[in-house]
């Protein structure tokens, strides 16, 4: 049995939550980004968050999020994680954690080794760092676009705070992700979808059949 914790995120429908249940999902996330296909409101996270069990940590993906849009997500959605996807900085990260007592994670946008080193900055202020793939300037979205990094960047990389792993994944080359990288978290969002914004549940079926068998 897989030690390996697994995050379906950008779910915005019960049978998407109870897909991600059946695979033994560790986590699962919500969108609030209004150029995302996967964003969720508020009022449509109250309605959604319900549906998942307790065990399971609920994760809001917000992008340079002001105080009271957080305040309003956590109202709505009884939140256990933050994931920031933007530009937030060191001290903006520790501030959002400090205020809201949640576990905040900080995606790291990678391309290049030089990338990875970002990262370190946030130790103290982050509970997790999560390597995601950078997405081309001028993109339309910061993450969940299905881009992939090189992941051998990763072996023998010791990032000061607990990590994951996200961009790209899916059910055919997420083993081959968690050889070479031996991320403890995998996060997976298009990866899991017949078209932008439209959980699989099949395809959640066998992500987390995939990443069972490593
Ligand atoms: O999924 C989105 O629409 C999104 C919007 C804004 C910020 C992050 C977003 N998604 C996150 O991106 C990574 C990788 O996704 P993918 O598997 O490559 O599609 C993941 O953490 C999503 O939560």
């Amino acid at each position: 049995m897989s030690q390996v914790a697994i995050k379906i995120c950008g779910v915005r429908t019960p049978d998407a939550i109870d897909a991600a249940m059946r695979g033994g999902a560790s986590h699962v996330g919500f969108v609030h980004f209004p150029r995302s296909p996967r964003h969720l409101a508020p009022a449509a996270l109250a309605d959604l968050a319900p549906r998942v069990p307790e065990h399971v940590a609920r994760v809001a993906v917000l992008v340079d999020p002001d105080d009271a849009i957080i305040d309003a997500l956590i109202a709505a959605g009884g939140l256990h994680v933050l994931q920031l996807h933007g530009r937030e900085e060191p001290a903006r990260v520790a501030a959002i954690r400090q205020r809201t007592g949640l576990e905040t994670w900080k995606a790291i946008p990678v391309k290049s080794a030089a990338d990875l080193a970002a990262g370190n900055a946030y130790a103290g202020a982050a509970d997790r760092l999560l390597f995601d793939a950078k997405t081309p300037e001028g993109a339309a979205l910061p993450g969940g676009m299905g881009h992939r990094f090189d992941w051998t960047l990763l072996a023998g990389h010791r990032p000061p705070l607990p990590w994951g792993l996200s961009g790209g994944l899916d059910a055919d080359n997420v083993a081959h992700a968690l050889r070479l990288t031996g991320a403890p978290l995998v996060d997976v969002s298009s990866g899991v979808e017949s078209a932008p914004g439209i959980k699989d549940m099949d395809r959640i079926a066998a992500f987390c059949e995939a990443v069972s068998r490593c």
